[in-house]
């Protein structure tokens, strides 16, 4: 089902690229782009005759969520009836990462030649608007190919969920130390190529054996050489630690889609996501068993989530996705004073994220108060990436024999 919202605000944009142009040539794509949201309005090549961008003209507020979950829907719908474009809304959450470019598409075919209008709208600003706006494009694409409503009939195939939080609370209580989410991680746009010689099924088996309560799977193809293959394939082989899909989601359907494929927890990063899609996608997570894993870097994005109600699992990324410094000390500074009480009282169990590479990396992370730590690149470098969990660890954290 399509929602549509109309309101009375006057600030509808019409950014383009219904054309766009480069010596004033016309050229015609088909889509419209309305507060953001790109609306399929025409045919390639064909002057644009579309019944919404008529409806902009007389400053109604469109927006169009694509599910057919009513409940979730109609809470998106009811939250944006104040005249507020989703754009605007990040904005006020300090949300610099712009989901796609404001107008449009960066580049344009026609038949055979590319056309590109570069202005600071449509050039990405740094590697994470970049991933984001081919996901975009890459998200609308796999849509097209499986829509929803076949996606849903596909979850009855679907391998049961298993307790993520739970694997991790467990974990914890019987080592005593911080439960590990082990990543299978084969390259990333801060380092490159991690493991040239990468087997996601070998290495999934190594990190369960040696003790990881969880294990993170990247399947983002771009830029981390990761794919929903190696999920499928790791979750088939019969390991049995629950399995977070390392995702850029910004659409309903990839949760439905990651699900699909045997995931058991989703990521949700709040620099991307207003609170509006954190709660509208952790409403999809319950609905489906899933649990999510909403990731902060910074105060604000801590806040945030903070203020939302249901969040079991907050993550702390030590890693700054615009600039790609890392430094635990972050871990540290988000739960200190009245932001680590409020995590105590409400329970929510904090994962200290990247850069995390010896013992002493783990026990401060630690002592800051997180109780789950999520590890990549030190691991996946080690010639036996399951070996290496001890050498992180300073101790053997195997709880299976
Ligand atoms: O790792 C990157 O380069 C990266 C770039 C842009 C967006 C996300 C990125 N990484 C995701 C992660 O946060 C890490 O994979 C995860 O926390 C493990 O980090 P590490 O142990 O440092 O590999």
């Amino acid at each position: 089902m399509v929602g549509i919202a109309i309101g009375t605000s006057p600030r509808i944009r019409a950014s383009g690229p219904c054309f766009s142009a480069r010596k004033s040539r016309r050229i015609l794509s088909s889509r419209i782009w309305v507060g953001g949201i790109p609306i399929d309005c025409g045919r390639k090549s064909t002057p644009l005759r579309c019944t919404r961008a008529e409806e902009e003209s007389t400053g109604a507020c469109i927006s169009v969520t694509s599910t057919d979950d009513d409940t979730a829907n109609s809470i998106k719908v009811r939250e944006l009836e104040n005249g507020n474009l989703p754009d605007d809304e990040a904005a006020k959450q300090g949300i610099r990462i712009r989901r796609r470019p404001l107008t449009g598409p960066p580049t344009h075919m026609v038949g055979p030649f590319e056309f590109r209008l570069e202005n600071e709208g449509n050039t990405p600003r740094n590697i994470l608007e970049k991933i984001l706006w081919d996901k975009d494009i890459e998200v609308s694409k796999m849509k097209e190919r499986k829509p929803l409503n076949v996606l849903k009939k596909a979850l009855t195939d679907a391998p049961p969920v298993r307790d993520f939080v739970g694997a991790l609370r467990a974990s914890y209580q019987q080592t005593g130390m911080p439960a590990l989410i082990a990543e299978v991680k084969k390259a990333s746009p801060s380092r490159g190529m991690l493991r040239e010689d990468f087997d996601p099924v070998k290495i999934a088996n190594g990190y369960e054996k040696n003790g990881a309560a969880c294990l993170s799977v990247l399947t983002d193809e771009k830029y981390f050489q990761g794919s929903f293959e190696n999920l499928e394939a790791i979750r088939r082989a019969g390991v049995e630690c629950p399995l977070l899909c390392k995702e850029f989601i910004i659409d309903a359907w990839q949760i439905y889609y990651a699900r699909s494929k045997g995931a058991d927890a989703i990521l949700l990063i709040a620099a991307v996501l207003p609170d509006l899609d954190i709660k509208y996608f952790t409403k999809i997570c319950r609905m489906l068993g899933l649990a999510a894993l909403v990731e902060v870097h910074d105060e604000r994005e801590m806040d945030r989530v903070l203020g939302i109600d249901g969040i079991q699992l907050i993550g702390i990324n030590n890693r700054d996705l615009e600039t790609f410094e890392v430094d635990i000390l972050n871990t540290k500074n988000l739960l200190e004073g009245k932001r680590g009480e409020i995590i105590r009282q409400k329970d929510i169990m904090v994962v200290g994220e990247s850069g995390l590479f010896t013992p002493n990396d783990i026990s401060y992370v630690q002592d800051a108060g997180v109780k789950a730590v999520l590890v990549g690149e030190s691991l996946i470098k080690q010639d036996d990436p399951g070996r290496g969990i001890a050498g992180l660890f300073g101790k053997d954290i195997s709880l299976r024999v």
